[in-house]
């Protein structure tokens, strides 16, 4: 299952050693404070008690939209039907684990080095814990890990990671750059007096450390030498978002905002090193594919997105530019569709390119619905259908897995839209990587995209671009 990294943010693990009694309590407060996600975690409970306690919470979990683990328990976890199971390295193994609790569930594993990182990743884990990070009063015997392990081992893997052990709201923030999406915590919530208060402050600190943290997201595209589209616009994209952007060029195109006048691919051998040097080096969190021209090209990046397991693949399935010149070469189509959209968290088509997707015209809101419907007969991941080329409002449509989510905008009176898809699905890829979930990364970069149209950057004698550095 994949965890949203937005839910590892501010992770708390049940210790009833302070308040037995009113423990429900106290994690329904902390629930309701700023927790992302609850785990709770009985050492030598009665199997009934367990259970029915296990029961309780997944039902204040439930109500809240908040996922919940079960520490250890593998039997527990599939008879209240939680969320996942947290295991350690002296529990079962982790392919056992996976075994009995199915596809379904979040499998959480504690690692303390690369070494083990690597091989519950292997084995197939969903999230790593890794700690104790400091001196614990939960687990006397632990010997820290230092920060740099834990920096290694989210560069290394790419599940997310969450540290633990003895965080508390005076040492979060030395995790600063480590690559944690959270933090897990026990008694800096739960022994407090206040824990409301508690709770809060140490969202609005993980918040700072998550959210602060420079990811890095990769842009598989090619090059507009005029600056306001592909490579470019999603380089500038990035760097908007506080991301580290890098860029796997796919094909030079001689444009500018009156047109294309010329591509060439780069050979998709070269495609396949510029990737491999990327990956093994410097880890995405996040992808977005852009300018593909031939099946070749396609094939190269399907297979690197594959070998270096690239997590949050967004792939923007350009076939025409806004000027109206086509980008991908006949018989690419295919390919598109049989190898790379299948590996796409979210896949991003304007009208033209949704009607050639599901092979039928759009004219208004409701063809897009339908567009969608017929694209999820044969992909299962998030359709954005963009809306910018109708001519009602620009709207754009995400259709989840058989819900739709309407994302709204006026159109803004600005003939200036050059590289506007490409931009929008590079702020859609620099927000899944600072590990918010797709239907806030959407919202999010329809602001982005709307704000950089409104500022009514004027250049060239086309089409102009947008404006990515416009002050919001
Ligand atoms: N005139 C406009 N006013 C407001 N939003 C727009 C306008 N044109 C495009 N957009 C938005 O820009 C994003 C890119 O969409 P679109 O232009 O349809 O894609 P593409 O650039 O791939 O053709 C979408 O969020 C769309 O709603
Ligand atoms: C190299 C390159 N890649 C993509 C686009 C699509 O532009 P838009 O974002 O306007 O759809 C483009 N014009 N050039
Ligand atoms: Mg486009």
């Amino acid at each position: 299952m994949n965890i949203f990294r937005e839910h590892l943010k501010l992770y708390l693990v049940t210790d009833r050693r302070w308040n037995s009694e009113g423990i429900l309590e106290d994690v329904k407060t902390a629930l309701d404070h700023g927790v992302t996600c609850l785990q709770i975690r009985e050492k030598d409970m009665e199997h009934d008690d367990f259970l029915k306690i296990s029961r309780e919470m997944k039902k204040l979990t439930d109500e809240r939209k908040i996922p919940f683990i079960i520490n250890d328990d593998v039997e527990i976890a599939v008879k209240c039907d939680a969320a996942g199971v947290h295991i350690g390295q002296g529990d079962m193994p982790v392919t056992e684990a996976r075994k009995k609790i199915g596809q379904d569930r979040i499998l959480g594993v504690s690692v303390s080095t690369v070494e083990e990182a690597l091989k519950a990743e292997a084995e197939g884990a969903d999230y790593l814990g890794v700690g104790a990070m400091f001196i614990t009063s939960t687990k006397g015997d632990a010997n820290p890990v230092k920060l740099q392990e834990l920096k290694a081992i989210t560069e290394t893997v790419s599940i997310p990671v969450v540290a633990i052990g003895g965080i508390d709201e005076s040492n979060i923030l030395k995790l600063d750059r480590t690559g944690v999406y959270g933090v897990a915590v026990v008694s800096s919530i739960l022994a407090k007096g206040d824990i409301a208060a508690a709770t809060v402050d140490m969202a609005e600190k993980s918040d700072i450390l998550v959210h602060d943290t420079v990811r890095k997201v990769l842009t598989i595209a090619g090059s507009d030498p005029s600056g306001g589209a592909g490579i470019q616009a999603d380089l500038k994209t990035m760097a908007a978002h506080n991301c580290f952007g890098m860029s796997v060029i796919t094909g030079l195109t001689a444009q500018n905002t009156t047109g294309v006048y010329g591509i060439e691919n780069v050979s998709e051998d070269f495609v396949a090193n510029q990737m491999d040097c990327v990956f093994k080096d410097i880890r995405p969190e996040a992808v977005k594919v852009g300018m593909v021209s031939s099946v070749g090209i396609i094939n190269a990046i399907s297979e690197g997105l594959k070998a270096h397991k690239a997590t949050h693949v967004v792939v923007d399935p350009v076939m025409v530019s806004t000027s109206g010149s086509r980008l991908l070469e006949d018989g690419a189509m295919l390919a598109l569709k049989e190898k790379l959209i299948p590996l796409a968290e979210v896949i991003t088509p304007n009208i033209f390119e949704a009607e050639l997707l599901a092979d039928m015209k759009i004219e208004t809101k409701d063809d897009m619905v339908m567009a969608a419907e017929k694209i999820s007969s044969w992909y299962g991941g998030h359709i954005l259908v963009k809306g910018g080329h109708l001519h009602e409002e620009a709207s754009d449509l995400l259709y989840s897995r058989g819900e739709t989510f309407w994302y709204k905008s006026e159109r803004i009176e600005n003939p200036n839209t050059h590289g506007t898809g490409c931009t929008l699905s590079s702020a859609i890829a620099s927000n899944l990587a600072k590990g918010y979930d797709i239907r806030k990364s959407i919202e999010n970069s329809k602001g982005f995209i709307t704000g950089a149209i409104k500022d009514k950057l004027n250049l060239g004698k086309g089409r102009g671009p947008l404006n990515h550095q416009f002050k919001s």
